[in-house]
C-alpha cells in the first residue's frame, strides 16, 4: 500500500475542510519540507562534513553562542520560506529582528515563525534535535507601513498551522492546521514525508514526567510540590523521569505516550526559558489538536498576548489528568 506524502494528505485535507482554498499554503508547507530535508541531510552527515559540527564565534541574541548548524538550519528555512511568494514576514530565534520578505510585503498573507535547530546543546552528541514552525496569517498591506509587529505579534490561539520536525533515529514531521495531528515519516529512499501516523491523540494519563531536575531547587513551591506527588506514587500512578534536554524530542514522546513536559520559571530565567512565538505556541497548539493541555502555570499558552518576539514563558504541557493535577497544586 502507497503511503500518501504530506502534499497528499493536506490537498485531501483542505478539500474535505476549505474547499475554497487557493493551495497557497500547501505551497508554503513545501518550503517547510524542503528546508527540513536539507537540514536532515546535515543532520545526518553531522562529524563527516566539516562544516556542521562544533560552535561558530557569534552569539544570537538570547546571548547563546549560536552552533554551526544553527545558522545552516536557519539559513535553509530563510530561504524556502522567502521564495514562496506569499510569506511576507519570518521571524527566527537566531535573528534579532524579524526579516521582511519586500517584494511580498504588500500582498504575502503568511508571517512564519521558527526555531530553526531546537536542542542546540545535543546537536555534537548525536541526540535528537528539531525545528519548530508556527504559521499566522496577516491582512494584505497596501501601503506596505504597517509596523510589522502587528503581523508577529500575534496570539498563539491566531496560529493557522504549527509543526516540528524531529531529527532522530528517523526523521519525523508532526502537524496542524486545526483539525487533529497528523505525523509523517521521511523515506530517505524516495525523499518523501509519508503518512505513518495519523491523528494522534495524547493518551489522558502518562506515567512519565520531564523537566531539568537540576534546577529543582529553584522552582516555585508548587512545581516542587506536584514533582514530590508524582515521585511518591500517591497519586496511584509510577512515574518514572524522562529529559532528552531537547524540547521537540521531550514534547513528541509526551504527545505519543502522555505525561508532563515542564519548564517552570527558576532563578536563571524566572520568567521561564522557552520562548513564546516559536516553541511555546507551536508546541500548545499541537497538544491542544491532540487532547492536551498546554499552560504557562497560570493560563493558557495560546491566550497569551505577545509583546515581543523573543519573550520567554514559562511551559508546561501534556496530559489532561497531569496536566489538572498540576494546575491545581500551582495555583
Ligand atoms: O538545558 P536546559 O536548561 O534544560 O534547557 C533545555 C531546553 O533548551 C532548549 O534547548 C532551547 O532551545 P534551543 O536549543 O532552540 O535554543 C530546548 O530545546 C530545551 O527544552
Ligand atoms: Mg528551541
Ligand atoms: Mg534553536
Amino acid at each position: 500500500m502507497l503511503l500518501q506524502t504530506v502534499q497528499q494528505h493536506l490537498q485531501e485535507e483542505q478539500r474535505r475542510h476549505y474547499p475554497q482554498a487557493s493551495g497557497e499554503f500547501s505551497w508554503l508547507l513545501s518550503g517547510i519540507t524542503l528546508a527540513t530535508k536539507i537540514i536532515a541531510a546535515n543532520v545526518r552527515r553531522a562529524g563527516i562534513t566539516a562544516d556542521v559540527l562544533g560552535a561558530t564565534d557569534t552569539e544570537n541574541v538570547q546571548g547563546e553562542v549560536q552552533q554551526k548548524l544553527d545558522v545552516l538550519a536557519n539559513h535553509a528555512m530563510m530561504k524556502f520560506l522567502g521564495n514562496r511568494g506569499n510569506v511576507a514576514i519570518m521571524a527566527s530565534e537566531e535573528d534579532e529582528t524579524p526579516v521582511v520578505v519586500e517584494r511580498d510585503r504588500i500582498h504575502g498573507k503568511y508571517v512564519v515563525v521558527f526555531d530553526p535547530l531546537d536542542g542546540s546543546s545535543n546537536i555534537d552528541v548525536n541526540v535528537s534535535v528539531g525545528t519548530i514552525f508556527s504559521v499566522l496569517r496577516r491582512e494584505p498591506d497596501p501601503t506596505g507601513q504597517r509596523d510589522i509587529a502587528t503581523d508577529v505579534l500575534q496570539p498563539g490561539y491566531k496560529q493557522v498551522a504549527a509543526g516540528y520536525v524531529v531529527y532522530g533515529s528517523s526523521t519525523m514531521l508532526v502537524y496542524t492546521t486545526g483539525n487533529g495531528v497528523f505525523g509523517f515519516t521521511l523515506d530517505p529512499a524516495i525523499g518523501a514525508y509519508l503518512l505513518s501516523h495519523e491523528r494522534i491523540v495524547m493518551p489522558d494519563a502518562g506515567k512519565q514526567y520531564s523537566c531539568n531536575e537540576a534546577n529543582f531547587d529553584s522552582f516555585p513551591e508548587g512545581y516542587k510540590k506536584y514533582l514530590g506527588l508524582l515521585r511518591s506514587g500517591e497519586t496511584g500512578r509510577t512515574y518514572s523521569s524522562r529529559y532528552i534536554g531537547s524540547l521537540v524530542a521531550d514534547f513528541h514522546r509526551t504527545l505519543l505516550k502522555g505525561g508532563v513536559f515542564l519548564y517552570p520559571p527558576t532563578k536563571s530565567h524566572a520568567s521561564g526559558k522557552l520562548r513564546l512565538l516559536y516553541e511555546a505556541n507551536p508546541i500548545a497548539f499541537l497538544a491542544e489538536q491532540a487532547g492536551g493541555v498546554a499552560t504557562n502555570g497560570k493560563q493558557r499558552i495560546l491566550d497569551i498576548q505577545p509583546t515581543e518576539v523573543h519573550q520567554r514563558t514559562p511551559l508546561c504541557v501534556g496530559s489532561k489528568e497531569e496536566m489538572n493535577l498540576l494546575m491545581k497544586m500551582v495555583n
